[in-house]
This record gives C-alpha cells, sequence and structure tokens, in this order.
C-alpha cells in the first residue's frame, strides 16, 4: 500500500514497477480499461507504470471493512501488529484498495494466503511528513475541539484561499506537510516575493475575482464523465452548454492570473506562470466561440427565458437541420400565441398566456370573469386561491384560473416536437466541441493545479501578513526564537507569551514539567504546529526559526477515548505508544503530554520511564510534558536530556500566577495541586490531611536518593555542558562566516560560558579553561582521523567514554 490518494494497488511489484494495477470500475467506466485511450485514469498510469497491466475491478469490492478484516487475518502477529491497525484504520482508501487487491487475488489468481502470514505495512508518500489522524485532531490541524470558527484550527487560521482547488490543497498540505527542503525553500522564496512586491500581490488576488467560484477540478471531471444514458436531452444539453460557458470563463480566468503574475521572478512563481499559458486554451476559445453565442446566459433553470437561451445558444449557420428545427420551433410558438390571442378577442377576456411546468398554459384572473362561468371550451380549470402558488414555477398564480384548450394542447405538442428536434441537434454540435475540450484536458488540469498552488502561496503570504510571521531556516537544530503559538495567539495577541526552544541532537529529548493550567500543552503544540507550518512552506510565529525537517510528527495527547474502537483510554494511550515506538526515528518529532495517568501511579512512572529511556535510545527529537517529578530526577543524567518547567509564581494568599514562560531544569516542588484545591474550596481539614501525607512521602523519597542524585547531577551538568560547547564548536567549523577577530571573541564567550556552568561540580577552577582547550583539541583529533591519545585529567575514564560515544553522533 504506497498510496492513500487512489484506489490503486500494484500486485507482485518489485520496487516501483508494478506488474498490475486495479482500479475502481467506476472511475474508469465498464469497457475503458480495454480501450485505454478513452480513459485518462488509465493512460496517465500506463504512462507512468508502463509495462503494467491495467485491471478493472467493481466498486464493491473495494470495501473498507472487509480490507481491514483481512489485513486483520493475514498481518503476521507481532509486536507492531496492534500499532499498523491503529494507523490503517483511519486510511480508507488504502484499506478499500487492500481488500480490492486480496479479492483480486483469490477470484483471479487463486491464491490464498494462511492467517498471520503477511508483513504488511503502510508508506506514506516520500518527501512528505508522517502525521497520524489522531495527532492531526490533537493538534486542531483542519478541526477544533471548539467548533470551527476563524482561526480555531490551524486550517482556518491559514486559510485565505479564493479557489476550492487552492482550499483544498491548503487542507491536504497541512494534513502531509513536505520534508523535502528544496520545494519547501521554493515556496517561500515565492511568499517572500510576494510580501516584498505587493503590485503582484494585489495582481494576483483581483486576478482570482474573474475565476467567479469556479471549481476546475470538479468541472473538468464533470466534462469528462460520459452521458448518463438516463438523462433526459434537454438537460443534457443544457448541462453541456453550461459546462462550456464556464470553461470558457475559466479560460479567461487563467488568462487573468497568467498576466497578473507578469514580472515574478522566483522559481515557482515563475513555474506556476508557465503552467498557465497553452496554445490549447486557444483552441477550446475558438471551438466554443465559434458554435456558442457570446452573450448567452442560461438563467434559471425551468424559465422561457432558460429554454429559449438553451434552443438559441449554439450559433446559427452552424447546422443547417438545427437552423431549421429552431425555425419549426419559432413558427408553433407564434401559432401559439396567436390562438391565446384569439381566445382573448373571442371571449372579450383578458386571458394571458403562461409557460408553466415546461408548457404553455392560459390564465385568467378570477376577478375578470366577474359572476360568469368559464366558456366551456376551456379544459383542466385550476382555481388559484388569493395565496395560491404554483410550486413548480415562480410565477404567482394567485387569484387566477389556469387552463387549457384541445387547440392549445396540440401546439404544446408540436412545439415539443420541435424542440425535441433541436436538442437533438444542439446536443450533437455541444458534442463536438466538448471533443475538443477533452483533448485538451491535460493543460487545463496543469492550470488548475497551479491555481491552486498560487492560492496556497497568497493566503500563506497573507497569514504571514497579518500575523507577522518570519521565515524559518532549515538545518539540523530546532531553534526558535520568542516562538508563539498560532492558535492562542490569534484568539489573544495580547496575552500571548512567546517562548524560545533549543533541540538538536545533543538534547533531543525534553521534560517539561509544571502544575496543572501552567501552558505545558501548549508549548508542546506550538513546537509541533511550527515544524507542521514550516513543512508546508509556510512562514512561522517566531523572532527567528531554525527548522530541523521532520519525517513525522507522532503525539500522545491526554483525554482520547476512542469510543468507536471500543478502546478504553489507557488501552489506547498504550496503543498510540507502541505506534511512536515503532514508527518514530532519529528524525520524527515526538509530542507526549501525561503518559501513564490512566493507571496505578507506580505503573504509570514505570511505564513513562521505560518509554523514555526507549525513545531516548531510539533519538527522535522527543518533547514530553509530565506530572511524574521524579522522571525529570532521573532522566536528566541521560545524554541528550534536557529539563525544563513552566514558571510560576504563587501570591500572599497562595494564588498560583501562570508565567506561560519555560524556564530551564526542574520545577522546584510547591504542591501546586494542593494550592489549586484550596483555591476550589476544599475544606480546611482535608486540605491539612493532605498536606501531612504529601509532606511525609516527599521527605521518605528524597532521603533515598538524594545523595546519588547530587552526584550523578554533577556529572550531567559536566556532561551537558562540554557537550552544548562541543556542538556550537562543531557548528563554527561548518558555518561559520566570522572574521578572525569576532571569532576570538565568541571563543572567549563560550569558554567563560562553561567556566560559568562548570561552577559547583567540582570544574569550576582556573585550571578548567586550559582542561577544556585540551577537550576541543581531543575534538579536533578526531576530526583529522588522530585517535586521542589520553583523556583530559579532569574527566574520569568511563566519562570520557561517554563523551566519546555522544560526540561520535
Ligand atoms: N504561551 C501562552 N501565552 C498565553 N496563554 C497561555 C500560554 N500557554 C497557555 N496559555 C493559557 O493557559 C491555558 C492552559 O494551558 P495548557 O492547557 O497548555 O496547560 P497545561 O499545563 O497543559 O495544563 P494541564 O496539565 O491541566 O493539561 C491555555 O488554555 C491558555 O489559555
Amino acid at each position: 500500500m504506497s498510496s492513500d490518494r487512489f484506489a490503486i494497488l500494484s500486485t507482485y511489484a518489485k520496487k516501483d514497477t508494478p506488474s498490475t494495477i486495479l482500479v475502481c470500475s467506476t472511475s474508469v467506466g465498464k469497457n475503458q480499461v480495454e480501450q485505454s485511450s478513452k480513459s485518462l485514469l488509465v493512460s496517465r498510469l500506463l504512462e507512468y507504470h508502463k509495462p503494467a497491466n491495467v485491471k478493472s475491478i467493481q466498486r464493491k469490492h473495494f470495501n473498507d471493512i472487509k480490507g481491514l478484516d483481512n489485513i486483520d487475518n493475514f498481518i503476521l502477529k507481532d509486536v507492531t501488529k496492534d500499532a499498523k491497525m491503529m494507523v490503517l484504520r483511519s486510511k480508507y482508501y488504502a484499506v478499500a484498495a487492500a481488500s480490492a487487491l486480496f479479492s483480486y487475488l483469490d477470484s483471479v489468481q487463486t491464491t490464498v494466503f494462511a492467517p498471520n502470514s503477511l508483513s504488511i505495512s503502510y508508506q506514506e508518500h516520500k518527501g512528505t511528513m508522517f502525521i497520524e489522524s489522531q495527532t492531526a485532531q490533537d493538534l486542531e490541524l483542519t478541526t477544533s475541539a471548539v467548533g470551527n470558527a476563524h482561526g480555531m484550527s490551524l486550517l482556518s487560521l491559514l486559510d485565505s484561499c479564493l479557489s476550492q482547488m487552492g482550499r483544498r490543497l491548503l487542507r491536504s498540505s497541512i494534513l502531509q506537510p513536505l520534508s523535502d527542503a528544496k520545494i519547501i525553500e521554493n515556496r517561500l522564496d515565492a511568499i517572500q516575493e510576494l510580501l516584498l512586491n505587493a503590485d503582484i500581490l494585489n495582481a494576483i488576488r483581483s486576478s482570482f475575482k474573474s475565476l467567479k467560484g469556479i471549481d476546475l477540478d470538479k468541472l473538468l471531471m464533470a466534462i469528462s464523465k460520459d452521458e448518463n444514458k438516463s438523462t433526459a436531452q434537454d438537460h443534457e444539453v443544457e448541462k453541456r452548454i453550461s459546462q462550456l460557458l464556464t470553461i470558457r470563463s475559466a479560460i479567461h480566468a487563467i488568462s487573468n492570473i497568467y498576466y497578473a503574475l507578469d514580472g515574478a521572478k522566483s522559481s515557482l512563481l515563475t513555474t506556476l506562470r508557465n503552467d498557465l499559458h497553452d496554445d490549447a486554451f486557444n483552441c477550446i476559445i475558438s471551438a466554443i466561440d465559434e458554435n456558442i453565442e457570446q452573450d448567452v446566459t442560461l438563467g434559471k433553470s425551468g424559465s422561457l427565458a432558460a429554454r429559449n437561451a438553451k434552443i438559441y445558444a449554439i450559433k446559427s449557420k452552424q447546422c443547417e437541420l438545427l437552423d431549421v428545427a429552431r425555425e419549426a420551433y419559432r413558427e408553433n410558438l407564434d401559432d401559439l400565441f396567436a390562438l391565446s390571442t384569439k381566445y382573448t378577442e373571442t371571449y372579450d377576456l383578458p386571458i394571458t398566456c403562461t409557460y408553466i411546468n415546461n408548457a404553455f398554459h392560459l390564465t385568467l384572473k378570477i376577478s375578470d370573469l366577474g359572476n360568469s362561468d368559464l366558456p366551456k371550451e376551456f379544459i383542466n380549470v385550476t382555481k388559484y386561491g388569493s395565496k395560491g402558488k404554483n410550486k413548480n414555477n415562480s410565477e404567482n398564480m394567485a387569484g387566477r384560473y389556469r387552463f387549457t384548450t384541445i387547440d392549445l394542447l396540440k401546439r404544446n405538442s408540436r412545439i415539443n416536437d420541435a424542440l425535441a428536434e433541436v436538442y437533438l441537434l444542439s446536443k450533437q454540435c455541444v458534442l463536438d466541441i466538448r471533443i475538443v475540450v477533452i483533448g485538451c484536458l491535460s493543460p487545463i488540469y496543469r492550470a488548475s493545479d497551479a491555481i491552486a498552488m498560487l492560492d496556497l502561496i497568497v493566503s500563506l503570504t497573507n497569514a504571514a501578513l497579518i500575523h507577522d510571521y518570519i521565515r524559518p531556516e532549515f538545518t539540523d537544530t530546532l531553534a526558535l526564537k520568542s516562538a508563539r503559538h498560532p492558535l492562542l495567539e490569534n484568539l489573544n495577541s495580547e496575552t500571548i507569551v512567546s517562548n524560545d526552544v533549543f533541540m538538536s541532537d545533543f538534547a533531543h529529548f525534553q521534560i517539561i514539567e509544571g502544575p496543572n493550567m501552567s501552558g505545558k500543552s501548549s508549548f508542546l503544540r506550538m513546537i509541533a504546529l511550527i515544524v507542521i507550518m514550516a513543512g508546508l512552506g509556510s512562514y512561522v510565529p517566531a523572532e527567528y526559526a531554525s527548522i530541523k525537517l521532520m519525517d513525522g510528527v507522532l503525539s500522545r495527547q491526554t483525554n482520547n477515548d476512542v469510543l468507536e474502537q471500543n478502546l478504553s483510554s489507557f488501552a489506547h494511550e498504550m496503543a498510540t505508544v507502541s505506534l511512536i515506538l515503532t514508527a518514530s526515528t532519529s528524525n520524527t518529532l515526538v509530542i507526549l503530554d501525561e503518559i501513564g495517568r490512566g493507571t496505578t501511579p507506580s505503573e504509570g512512572f514505570g511505564l513513562a520511564y521505560a518509554i523514555s529511556e526507549e525513545l531516548i535510545r531510539r533519538r527522535p527529537f522527543v518533547i514530553f510534558a509530565t506530572h511524574f517529578r521524579q522522571l525529570s530526577t532521573y532522566l536528566q543524567f541521560k545524554p541528550g536530556v534536557v529539563t525544563l518547567h513552566m514558571s510560576t509564581t504563587v501570591g500572599g494568599s497562595d494564588e498560583i500566577y501562570f508565567q506561560y514562560k519555560v524556564a530551564e531544569g526542574n520545577s522546584v516542588e510547591q504542591h501546586y495541586g494542593l494550592q489549586m484545591a484550596k483555591s476550589a474550596g476544599l475544606p480546611g481539614e482535608v486540605l491539612d490531611e493532605a498536606h501531612v501525607i504529601v509532606r511525609g512521602l516527599s521527605s521518605e523519597n528524597e532521603h533515598g536518593y538524594d545523595s546519588v542524585i547530587n552526584q550523578a547531577r554533577k556529572m550531567a551538568i559536566r556532561r551537558q555542558a562540554v557537550l552544548s560547547v562541543t556542538s556550537k564548536l562543531r557548528q563554527i567549523c561548518k558555518n561559520c562566516t566570522l572574521n578572525y577577530q569576532d571569532l576570538m571573541i565568541y571563543l572567549a564567550r563560550l569558554q567563560s560560558e562553561l567556566v560559568l556552568s562548570l561552577e559547583g561540580t567540582g570544574m569550576g577552577d582556573p585550571e578548567v579553561a586550559s582542561n577544556v582547550n585540551e577537550k576541543f583539541s581531543m575534538e579536533s583529533n578526531k576530526r583529522s582521523s588522530v585517535s586521542p591519545t589520553t583523556s583530559p585529567m579532569f574527566i574520569s575514564e568511563d566519562e570520557a567514554e561517554q563523551y566519546q560515544s555522544d560526540l561520535s553522533l
């Protein structure tokens, strides 16, 4: 299953070269696979996957429920099974396609597999980030838990698209951001150009108005659809004429957008501009203009004006027979109105001839008849009261008689015969033009894609302008200065507190502590949202952003009961964690918000600790918000682990003030939970008792590991300080553009920072500087492939080994 966007599967495929491609019969028509030239889908598939066989499979075999059952039955029963099943549950197209594949193998190739014998994996498109559906929901990427008002989800925040194509692309880009820096940089260049060149931006915006909300993708699909035999002739003609008129407007709009891009310089904008121009467009316009009247407006369906517009839409002299048929229609119409006039004169009544429900009727005001009866010649009489209204027509019939005569019925019938002839001949004419359009579909599809991309770029440019976002750069570190949560900022830009973030291979596992409501989850989500925004090519809410492009964003957040999957909250948490442990790589961003709260505290802590250890070993970038205070106490000594906390202050009467500011190190135990409970009005004696218990437990805990912790903490501080300096020195070696003097100043600053951070660890003496220099030289020796001969005096051999393994990353 390589794609969840098309119901297409390859069987017995060598890498990237399928031997058979199964397509759903409804997408190509019954015989179109055999006559492949008729189906755009089939010819495209063959273009890309020659010499594959394309087989049409009945729609009923693309069954997602059956597909999941099949996978559940055949997939290997290993530790990853639950996680894989969980991901697949939300991949409707992939599992429906799997069902078609198993049906095909079973019925056509008579291949049957043993249960639990197949290794099945779900792969995302190359060059994109993997975002699991629950993560998308938790991060409120496209929908928000509190309604879909503007700015409540990332999609609605960024969406100022002017076309449906653009909006669809924005949505899919948010759900599947890119991980290819080159493509992203192209988008960013385009945004930067539009930000600097307001003329082009405004020109594009106004050129989009001429698109008048036309959804090109849907229009092209409708044009490609063959005639439905059950559709009435007049509707078919009306539909086709309307499609041709819309495509004509769309091509004029494409041309306007093309000219609006005049002068654009960035590579993406110039490519898009080229995609908006093709000689085929002129062929379509000429075919339509030569055959269809310029000023046809089909109007409201069912009205006489709409019918006449349809009848006279094809220009005269294009088809002789059509001209004759229209003449016959006109003569019959004249006869019919003459008949109506005759009734008026004969009976001396103001009778009018009205078009209702696709036929002509006679009508007369009830008051005009006075006390007399309607003449006998008038049949099928309907009398409408003062509020009467013909439901099927806007014609107000209140206070009127509606009737007909035998002669009028005959005229109507003749008119209908003439009409049938007109529609038949018109249909032939519009179908001929449709063939020209179908021959040019490919450049129109390309133009549609270009418009969608341009719309996305303009939408992201608007967001950057309105919210003062900045252009991110892409490196190996995730460094954000004064970053803001985009959705919170949109809610209230006055109160938003910005935060700095720094994650690198040396600081890849970050634990964040803090009381409830202190802003932990928001901090986690802010990082994920900014990484996703950068992945879709958007500017981001920060003063500076260096982004490491991720291959996926995985998250586990609280309170996600998944009722439809019949899993308890804890079971779901474990299934998600299992997915994270299976799917994360050193390039994945993992967001963990409270793990292990659904079970006993000791089990919860044990699980949280073990999961953390495994993630530290696998090296994804992890941000873990937790209430387990011991977690950071124990884990902070491991390489790559950083501890953070949300800063808070407590007022005179024990109120808690949240500052929403992230600070380094562990939080000081202040029993915020108890303070919150007090604010919530818990009785005094209950609180006193809780204080006594908590104090007892705290001193018991601290007594046991205090001295060990202190020792280990010193080691950790030393190691982290050295690793941090080494990381910075490496960056200098790679990217430094400073002159000699500035470089010396920077190095001296690094040195004093190091000395400062070593204070209290037994390394802050004057010899440190020379020891550190020795350490740096050890590192540079390693670079030049000379093995270090000795470990510096100020670290133990164990420590030196640990440094070596950390540095060899
Ligand atoms: N950076 C910020 N600037 C301004 N307000 C913030 C910020 N971060 C969080 N908040 C406010 O604080 C509220 C609580 O934040 P959040 O849910 O992130 O806290 P939490 O520590 O995760 O709480 P809990 O542990 O109960 O889940 C948010 O709804 C928001 O209104």
